[in-house]
């Protein structure tokens, strides 16, 4: 059995799926934020793991935290950004510098619309956009402070301005009230990205992702496919194919 983990900056997102499972069919998921992690080893006990592959970019206190929750003995290997990898090429100068969720999220994009153009937009505690060719080139995209922390940033730095909650509504563009208007300025400024990519690459796919897509998707005005998990789907693809 395999268990696939996607540890983010705001929450750690896991699945477990049999050896043979088709890419993104799971046995079991979740989701915790970094405070919550130790309920992790409960979630995955009863689980006869053997595998797990871990996309981690919440740095080096995490990796070693989640080390230790890992259900013993256990093949346990770390996804990296390749320079190549299952038909990806990534085109980042530097191939290693491309944040692994980044890389992984390509995977899964490219798993679930092979042979497209695509743009994949997953919108978490950062938002990145990015380019993928049909043939499997990584072009390389977009990093933008996600949608929280957008309007969290303003309610940090001004005055005047309160925390919103940063889900849930849509409100007219033209907003005529403080809440509403720094909720329209931040969804349009993840909509408008998001949109600005798919226009410059053409004939894409947009695939979306990550905790605060459901809420980024109806500001959306071009064609556009909700994602469950994509990094998720990325690293099983890649264990499946890597062996
Ligand atoms: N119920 C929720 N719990 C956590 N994050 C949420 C929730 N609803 C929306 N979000 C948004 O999703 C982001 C977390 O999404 P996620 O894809 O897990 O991010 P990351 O991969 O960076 O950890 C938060 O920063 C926030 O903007
Ligand atoms: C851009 C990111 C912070 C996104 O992290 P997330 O929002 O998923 O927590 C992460 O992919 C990262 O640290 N990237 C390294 C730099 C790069 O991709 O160029
Ligand atoms: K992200």
């Amino acid at each position: 059995m395999l268990l696939l983990i996607d540890a983010g900056n705001t929450r750690i997102k896991w699945a477990v799926a049999e050896d043979s499972a088709p890419v993104g069919q799971w046995i079991a998921s979740g989701a915790v934020t970094h405070a919550e992690m130790n309920h992790l080893p409960a979630s995955w006990q009863g689980f006869p793991v053997t595998r797990a592959l871990v996309s981690n970019v919440a740095g080096q206190r995490l990796r070693d935290q989640l080390q230790l929750m890992l259900p013993a003995p256990v093949d346990l290997r770390w996804f990296a950004s390749l320079p190549q990898l299952d038909g990806l090429r990534n085109a980042y100068r530097n191939p290693s510098q491309l944040g692994c969720d980044r890389f992984a999220a390509a995977l899964g994009a490219r798993a679930l619309a092979p042979g497209q153009p695509l743009v994949v937009a997953t919108c978490g505690t950062a938002t990145t956009i990015d380019a993928v060719s049909a043939d499997g080139v990584f072009i390389g995209g977009m990093i933008l402070p996600g949608l929280g922390l957008m309007a969290a940033a303003l309610a940090r730095n001004t005055a005047q301005l309160p925390q919103v909650d940063a889900g849930g509504r849509l409100p007219p563009v033209f907003a005529d009230n403080t809440d509403d208007a720094i909720l329209s300025g931040c969804l349009s400024a993840q909509a408008g990205a998001i949109e600005r990519a798919v226009r410059l690459h053409d004939g894409a796919l947009c695939l979306l992702s990550g905790g605060a897509a459901p809420h980024i998707a109806p500001a959306l005005s071009v064609p556009h496919r909700l994602v469950d998990n994509i990094v998720l789907a990325g690293l099983h693809a890649a264990a499946t194919t890597s062996g």
